[in-house]
C-alpha cells in the first residue's frame, strides 16, 4: 500500500494496521469449505476424548436444544421445537447430506443465545449458531441460510432466509451501486436488540451528514422507548443498503445475521465489537475485510474521517470483504460445513445409538420454488 505522505502523518496509525494485516493475511482455498475448518476443529477440541452416552443423555435432559437422531440415514426429532421455522431451516441442510452421515445424535439449540458457559462442568455437547469466547457451544451455520430468520414486516414477512437467492439479489444491487456512485455516509437500519447500537443512532441524530442510522420495530416493540424515544423508522431492505458506502454491523441478542449481507453490497463494513461469532467470522479479518470499531463506538468519528480521506484504500478493504463472501460463503460452503461438522461430531460418539420412542421422522419438504 502506497500512502500519500501528507495524509500519512495523521492517518499512519490506521494505514499501518491495514498494511500489516493485509501483509500477513493468507487467503484460503475455496475447496471443500476448508477455509472454515479450523473453527470446527477448535469447537470440537474439548470433546476429542469422545462423547459418552451419559454426557449426551444429560445434554438432552437439560432441554437447552432440540434433540435429533440420525439412524440408517433417516432423521428423527423430538416432537417439540421451540421455533419450528428455525428447526426447518436446519433440517434442510441435514437432509441434504443425510446419505453421507453415520448413525448419530445431537442437541441443536435454536434459541439465539448460546447455552454452554465455560464455567459449567462437565461441558455438554450442544450445537448453537453463535457464541463468544465465554461459551463452549459448537457452532453450526444458522437456520437463516435457508429459512426461519427474523420476520421483518413488510420487507421479509416470511422471515429472512434463502441466502442463495439473497446473494443473487445483492450482487445485482451492488452492480447498480458501484463505489463511486455510493453515498459517502454510514447507514444502519435495525431494531434495538442491544443498547450497544444506541451511540450510532444518537450520532445520526446529531450529525446526519455522517451517518443515517435509525431504529425500526421488531416483534417485541411496545413503545417509543424501544426505538430510543422516536417513532420507528421505515424498514429498508438489505439490497437498498448498497447505495451507502459504509454499512454497520452490531451484535444483537447474539451475532446478527446481517453481517454477511453487508459485504455483498461492495460497501465498506464497519463491524462493531469482536465478541460475538458465527462459524464464518474468524476467517474475516479486521483491516483486511472490514473496519473494526470499538464496542462503545468511541473511535467511530475518527474512523469515518479516515475512510473518507482514504477512499481508494477503503474501497480495497470493501472489495476484499465482498470477494471473501463471494468465494467462501456460498451455499455449497454452508452445506459443506454442515456435512463436516456432523461427520466429525458423529465420530466422537462412543456408544451404540438407541432410537428414542415417540420421535417423528423428518422428511424433505418441497420449497415454494419446487412446488
Ligand atoms: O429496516 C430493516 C430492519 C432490519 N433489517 C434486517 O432484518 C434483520 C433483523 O434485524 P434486527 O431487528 O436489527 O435484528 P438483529 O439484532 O439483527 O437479529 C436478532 O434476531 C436474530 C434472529 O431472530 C438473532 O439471532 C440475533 O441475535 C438478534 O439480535 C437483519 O438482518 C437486518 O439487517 C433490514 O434489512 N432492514
Amino acid at each position: 500500500i502506497v500512502c500519500d505522505t501528507a495524509k500519512g502523518g495523521r492517518w499512519e496509525k490506521y494505514l499501518n494496521k491495514i498494511a500489516k494485516a493485509t501483509q500477513v493475511y493468507k487467503p484460503c482455498s475455496p475447496r471443500n469449505c476448508s477455509c472454515h475448518l479450523k473453527v470446527l476443529e477448535d469447537d470440537l477440541q474439548l470433546f476429542r476424548g469422545g462423547v459418552s452416552e451419559e454426557l449426551m443423555g444429560e445434554s438432552v435432559r437439560r432441554g437447552v436444544g432440540t434433540h435429533y437422531q440420525i439412524i440408517d440415514h433417516k432423521l428423527y426429532r423430538e416432537q417439540n421445537c421451540m421455533f419450528p421455522a428455525r428447526c426447518s431451516g436446519i433440517e434442510h441442510f441435514i437432509l441434504e447430506v443425510i446419505d453421507k452421515l453415520p448413525d448419530m445424535e445431537m442437541v441443536i439449540n435454536v434459541r439465539d443465545y448460546p447455552q454452554v458457559p465455560d464455567w459449567v462442568h462437565p461441558v455438554h455437547p450442544v450445537l448453537s449458531f453463535s457464541k463468544t469466547a465465554d461459551y463452549k457451544d459448537i457452532m453450526y451455520p444458522a437456520w437463516t441460510f435457508w429459512e426461519g430468520g427474523p420476520a421483518v414486516w413488510p420487507i421479509y414477512p416470511t422471515g429472512l432466509g434463502r441466502w442463495d437467492l439473497m446473494r443473487e439479489d445483492l450482487k445485482k444491487s451492488a452492480a447498480q451501486w458501484p463505489w463511486k456512485k455510493k453515498e459517502p455516509r454510514g447507514f444502519f437500519r435495525g431494531s434495538r436488540t442491544s443498547p450497544e447500537r444506541d451511540p450510532l443512532i444518537l450520532l445520526s441524530r446529531e450529525a446526519p451528514e455522517l451517518v443515517d442510522a435509525e431504529y425500526t420495530k421488531n416483534q417485541a416493540w411496545k413503545s417509543e422507548k424501544d426505538t430510543l424515544g422516536k417513532a420507528p423508522a421505515k424498514e429498508i431492505p438489505l439490497v437498498d443498503h448498497c447505495r451507502y458506502k459504509y454499512l454497520f454491523n452490531f451484535r444483537g441478542v447474539a451475532a446478527s445475521f446481517r453481517f454477511k449481507h453487508l459485504f455483498l453490497c461492495g460497501s465498506l463494513v464497519f463491524h462493531v465489537g469482536e465478541e460475538w461469532l458465527e462459524f464464518f467470522y474468524p476467517q474475516l479479518q479486521p483491516w483486511v475485510h472490514y473496519i473494526p470499531v470499538k464496542q462503545d463506538l468511541s473511535d467511530l468519528r475518527e474512523l469515518l474521517q479516515f475512510v473518507k480521506e482514504n477512499d481508494d484504500i477503503s474501497q480495497q478493504v470493501a472489495k476484499r470483504g465482498q470477494q471473501f463472501i463471494l468465494d467462501h460463503l456460498r451455499m455449497e460452503d454452508v452445506s459443506c460445513y454442515w456435512e463436516k461438522l456432523l461427520t466429525e461430531f458423529g465420530r466422537l460418539l462412543k456408544y451404540k445409538l438407541k432410537r428414542r420412542a415417540g420421535y417423528s421422522q423428518i422428511v424433505h419438504k418441497p420449497t415454494r420454488t419446487e412446488l
